[in-house]
């Protein structure tokens, strides 16, 4: 029930496997981290990695009297977490469904998850231009506050696919928050440096041509995964850390567009 959702913030990506579960999971703890009411939703009915990230393979979920009740992080119900990953069996099962069989799936997830009062739902989506987002924005017409985060990494590859994504959203209707690079070097754990494994600033030249706010680098930083699997956010364990900073901004990106209602 998307009901009581005040914004939602859909992350997108050209490519697979450049950290869109991650940047998800990241933000959704930053905002809990920030005082929000969140919602993090996995719609990657093919390669559900939410549950994974946060430690949370072992839950389950089940239908109360108001609709499916989310795995929640905390007691205090602050951040709550839907993902087909809890209705397969084990990581390695996988869901080989037809178009139609996996709209109705999403729309479900849309419709009768109980999110209760929600700041914030993150939608986690499959990489690409698929069915699946199409059934995401059309039911997303009737949220007051929904827009995109695209994530792409430095090289050239992802950029070609993250234009593509650029021009679904704006065929779509969907308005276009900015675009994250991931994978923007390597952070070393011990001394803090950061070294530029691939080319850099693609991310940012893209965002440049595009007209669209650049949010940040994220580098390669091995510590933010473990602490996600404990649940924790960077803003709070790793405040020096540029993963915290970007989050950081973002949030306050997100806060201010929540207050003024854009
Ligand atoms: N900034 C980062 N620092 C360290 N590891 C990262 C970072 N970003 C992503 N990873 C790692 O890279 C792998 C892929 O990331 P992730 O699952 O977030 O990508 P994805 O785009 O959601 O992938 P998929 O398309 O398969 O859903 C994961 O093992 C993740 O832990």
């Amino acid at each position: 029930m998307l009901e009581n959702v005040k914004s939602v913030i859909l992350v997108l990506s050209g490519k697979g496997g450049v950290g869109k579960s991650t940047v998800s999971t990241q933000l959704a703890l930053t905002l809990k981290e920030r005082g929000f009411k969140v919602g993090l939703l996995d719609v990657d009915l093919c390669g559900p990695s939410v549950p994974y990230i946060l430690n949370l393979e072992n839950e389950n979920i089940h239908q109360g009297t108001d609709g499916w009740v989310p795995v929640y992080l905390d007691k205090e119900q602050r951040l709550g977490v839907m993902s087909i990953g809890f209705l397969l069996k084990t990581r390695n099962d996988a869901v080989v469904w037809r178009g139609p069989k996996k709209t109705a799936m999403i729309k479900q997830f849309l419709e009768d998850v109980y999110w209760q009062d929600l700041d914030f739902l993150v939608i986690d989506t499959p990489p690409g231009t698929s069915d699946e987002h199409i059934t995401v924005m059309e039911n997303l017409r009737q949220i007051p506050q929904c827009s995109a985060i695209i994530v792409t990494t430095p090289q050239e590859v992802a950029i070609e696919d993250v234009r593509k994504e650029i021009t679904f959203c704006r065929k779509t209707g969907i308005p276009i928050l900015g675009i994250i690079e991931n994978m923007s070097g390597y952070q070393c754990p011990t001394c803090n440096e950061c070294t530029n494994i691939f080319s850099s600033g693609g991310g940012k030249s893209l965002a440049e041509i595009s007209k669209l706010q650049f949010l940040g680098c994220l580098p390669i930083d091995v510590r933010v995964g473990k602490l996600a699997g404990q649940g924790l956010a960077a803003v709070k364990e790793l405040p020096d850390s540029t993963t915290s900073k970007v989050f950081n901004d973002l949030v306050t990106v997100l806060a201010e567009s929540i207050q003024n209602g854009s």
